[in-house]
């Protein structure tokens, strides 16, 4: 499994414009995109997911394009197949957790059933421990149930890479802990690599492979302490 980016994105809100210019490749099982805040990451990881549209440039996934600018490729997000984990995990709020594990699967915008999903949907409840609190809403769960049912969603298309934005932000602490450790156990069972996305040095730390420091829009050099 590997990455192959190289885009060019300019932003502008407001009076203020942003220029993104990433260029990196990795083939590692876990990579870690780094750096402050402002630096590009999400932009980066929206355009490897297909959610954000570079000016130019290619992005390639397992050496197979998904983005050309030169040739006017631009395969669809689902089409991708890369599960998206969102910062605040953007459930939805009127669906209960297996509808919205189940939404991972659907290909039009009609809401699942109630009971829907089918098979893959109930081995994730079951894997994720989700099942008591299948018919609840988002609002009713702990936020390590919240992450767990965003963690589903994500996964229950089978995708071929995770991408994570800042997967731990929403959490206190001592829970950020404990879903790091979770996370990193999944990880290792189910075998799909991951890209993720983060400024806090202990998801560095932990699952940092490989890892890609971003300041002002471009990849830096590591610092030797990241290295
Ligand atoms: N849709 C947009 N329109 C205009 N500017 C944007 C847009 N999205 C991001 N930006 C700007 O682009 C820059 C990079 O944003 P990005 O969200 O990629 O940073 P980040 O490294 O993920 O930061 P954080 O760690 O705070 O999430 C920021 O200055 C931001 O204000």
């Amino acid at each position: 499994m590997s990455f192959d980016v190289s885009i060019r994105k300019r932003v502008v809100g407001g009076d203020r414009s942003f220029e993104l210019a990433v260029a990196f490749r990795t083939d590692a099982r876990r990579t870690v995109i780094y750096g402050p805040s402002g630096a590009g990451k999400s932009l980066t990881l929206q355009a490897i997911a297909g959610l954000l549209k570079p000016d130019e440039g290619t992005i390639a996934v397992d050496g197979q394009p998904v983005f050309d600018s030169a040739t006017q490729v631009d395969v669809p997000a689902r089409a991708r197949r890369l599960g998206y984990l969102f910062q605040d995990y953007a459930l939805f709020p009127r669906l209960t957790v297996r509808q919205n594990i189940a939404f991972g699967l659907q290909r039009g915008w009609l809401n699942p059933g109630r009971h829907g999903g089918g098979e893959a949907v109930d081995r994730w409840l079951q894997a994720f421990e989700l099942e008591h609190v299948a018919q609840q809403r988002p609002h009713q769960l702990s936020g390590g149930q919240r992450q767990r049912t965003a963690l589903a969603r994500a996964l229950v298309n089978q995708p071929r890479a995770l991408l994570l934005d800042e997967p731990f932000s929403a959490l206190d602490p001592e829970l950020r802990d404990r879903m790091r450790g979770e996370l990193d156990a999944l990880l290792d069972r189910i075998g799909i690599p991951m890209l993720m996305i983060t400024h806090d040095p202990e998801d560095l730390a932990r699952f940092g492979d490989h890892r890609i420091m971003l300041r002002d829009g471009v990849v830096r050099a590591p610092a030797p302490s990241d290295r």
